[in-house]
């Protein structure tokens, strides 16, 4: 059984002038249980609108979505998330940060923030338990987020372009550690990203979208060996040919979205 099934889903949105806005058409996508799939598209082609389907944040208007064989009614709660924008809280300290999610869920309080003493370990920021969130640099303050959703061992992670505030060095470092964490409790993970490269380092499997209404355009294994340093694999031959085979897929589409902005401009 698949974790993630999305089954020719189509999302409408009602607009302001009362008619309805199609982000997603006959969308069909599966994710495999410890897979890592990674979705490309160009700019409001419903890469983010696809993760809210999985997330139960939307029903889809047609079509269906699963995770593990369940159908999606509402917000899942073995799913976690990362998003561009840290859902930190600002007057928590980082320990309280990662250890809220336990004590949500009933842990006591002690059990918790040894859990979560063990997760700022694991992603490199022991030592800064007492800090808040304004003290940290970005590249840390993504980790307390890594750590704070990592906590609540989600089998489904969704994030959509995590990492996209960050400076290009961090970003490939955090991509690395990604990796790292990924591994030892291996959820089924879609990543959204505008970055081709990052999505090649990261993933098994890269998933194409068209221009909007997004539908799935190609599907790409990537059959790069692990465990990847990202900062490296971008030089490894496979990594060069298999960006060539994506682009060339990517590249229409990418246009057509652009197309579409300019010639929307120029009407205005
Ligand atoms: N709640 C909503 N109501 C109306 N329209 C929406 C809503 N959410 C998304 N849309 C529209 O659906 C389309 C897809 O949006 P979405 O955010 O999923 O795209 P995206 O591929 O993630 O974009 P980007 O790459 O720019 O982040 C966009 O045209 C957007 O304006």
């Amino acid at each position: 059984m698949a974790a993630i099934e999305l089954r020719n889903v189509t999302k409408k949105f009602a607009t302001a002038d009362g008619g309805t806005y199609t982000a997603l058409k006959d969308l069909s996508l599966t994710v495999e249980e410890g897979q890592f799939c990674a979705v490309v598209g160009p700019t409001g082609c419903g890469k983010s609108t696809t993760l809210t389907l999985v997330s139960g944040l939307e029903r889809p208007s047609r079509g269906e979505a699963f995770v593990h064989g369940q159908e999606v009614k509402g917000i899942e709660t073995g799913t976690g998330f990362v998003f561009q924008q840290d859902a930190v809280f600002p007057w928590r300290s980082v320990l309280d940060n990662v250890a809220a999610g336990p004590i949500y869920r009933g842990k006591d309080r002690s059990e918790a923030t040894a859990q979560a003493r063990d997760w700022l370990r694991r992603v490199g920021l022991s030592g800064f338990e007492d800090r808040f969130p304004h003290q940290l640099s970005g590249g840390m303050r993504k980790r307390v987020a890594l750590a704070q959703t990592l906590i609540n061992e989600p089998r489904i992670l969704l994030m959509d372009e995590p990492f996209s505030a960050l400076d290009v060095q961090t970003r490939a470092i955090m991509s690395t550690e990604l990796l790292h964490l990924w591994d030892q409790t291996k959820p089924a993970v879609v990543f959204v990203t505008h970055d081709l490269e990052e999505a090649i380092a990261l993933a098994d499997k890269v998933v194409v979208l068209t221009a909007g209404p997004g539908t799935v355009k190609a599907e790409f294994e990537i059959d790069l060996p692990r465990p990847r340093v990202v900062q490296e694999i971008r030089f490894d031959p496979r990594f060069i040919e298999l960006y060539e085979q994506i682009w060339e897929a990517l590249r229409a589409e990418v246009a057509e979205a652009y197309d579409r902005t300019t010639r929307t401009a120029v009407a205005s």
